[in-house]
């Protein structure tokens, strides 16, 4: 898209504001109609400077999508009404908002800044491909354009990894690992892995928006050196004929079930394999999937609200 396309297209904004555990069904709705044009931000009106180690978000969340206005902008915005009002008999969903906006102001939407863990900080940037001056600590920072792609730190599936992922680095177990994340969406996953001493990340997304945007967040994080990006799922011919010290896979029960054959595959005896997004009464069938994909041993659970992650251990070659 020229500037000149990207100051004058027109395209309808539409957000809500929901609880966290109902982001995921609206992302899935706002994606199907704006094709993936879909961000979540963490409600709440603070200020991002005073954010500190103790903050911990708000149980709310705002998603956006955006939807070019043409000639079936009516239609699909009509879709989106009829999920949100069926949405709005199981939970507290407060009525949605739109307003028209340019393919330049919803590019620069923006975030607040926010915390994960003590360690993790997670700040918008434009994309201007220029590393922000981090001030001297031990913070991992990590920079992802807003608007583009699932994954700002603000759900509970991906705080679940990256919390892991901390605890991982702390153990010594990530330094000079191989990374596969497998559903990168925005690359936190990976930025903070690389950034807290993994040698190499090989970052894989079916979505074209997420690719686009990985590609920015892994520059703008200063940690394009050391990684690949992938548009598609596995396996994948575009992958290396190599075994992985870490895959990461945080995406859905009903995905994981169904490529718990390759991520398994993709991990080499002795990796740690992390899968998210899983439901809490969905959590024995993920299991149950993933033993019987290969020769592995689960080592922890953890669950945030109505999510889980798992962390297993390959025990053999596959
Ligand atoms: C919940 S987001 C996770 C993003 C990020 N990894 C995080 O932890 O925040 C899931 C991502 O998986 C991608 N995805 C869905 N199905 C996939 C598949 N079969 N193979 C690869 N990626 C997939 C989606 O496009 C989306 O970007």
């Amino acid at each position: 898209m020229s500037r000149q396309d990207a100051q004058t297209d027109r395209w309808l904004e539409i957000s809500v504001e929901l609880p966290s555990e109902f982001a995921e069904p609206v992302t899935h709705l706002f994606s199907r109609y704006s094709d993936e044009r879909v961000f979540v931000s963490q409600s709440g009106d603070w200020d991002a400077d005073e954010v500190g180690p103790d903050y911990t978000p708000t149980d709310d969340v705002t998603v956006f999508c955006y939807l070019k206005i043409d000639d079936t902008v009516k239609t699909r915005k009509g879709m989106i009404e009829i999920g949100l009002r069926l949405m709005s008999e199981l939970a507290d969903v407060s009525p949605h908002q739109e307003r028209v906006v340019t393919a330049d102001e919803w590019s620069n939407q923006t975030f607040p800044t926010i915390r994960v863990g003590n360690r993790i900080v997670i700040s918008p940037s434009a994309l201007d491909h220029e590393m922000p001056d981090e001030p001297p600590t031990d913070d991992v920072h990590v920079y992802l354009s807003p608007g583009l792609a699932f994954g700002t730190g603000n759900h509970p599936t991906t705080r679940l990894c990256l919390n892991q992922i901390v605890a991982e680095a702390d153990s010594g177990d990530l330094s000079g690992s191989r990374i596969l994340d497998v559903g990168c969406g925005s690359g936190v996953l990976s930025i903070v892995a690389l950034k807290m001493g993994a040698s190499e990340a090989w970052c894989v997304d079916i979505d074209e928006t997420a690719v686009r945007a990985v590609r920015d967040n892994l520059i703008m994080s200063g940690v394009s050196e050391n990684s690949h990006v992938v548009e598609g799922s596995i396996p994948n011919p575009d992958l290396p004929n190599i075994k992985f010290d870490y895959v990461f896979a945080n995406i859905t029960s009903r995905v994981l079930i169904d490529l718990a054959e390759p991520i398994v595959g993709h991990a080499k005896s002795g990796g740690v394999i992390l899968v998210s997004g899983i439901m809490n009464e969905q959590i024995e069938t993920v299991e149950e999937a993933f033993l019987n994909a290969g020769p592995l041993s689960i080592t922890d659970t953890k669950q945030e609200g109505d999510w889980m992650m798992l962390r297993m251990i390959k025990t053999s070659d596959s």
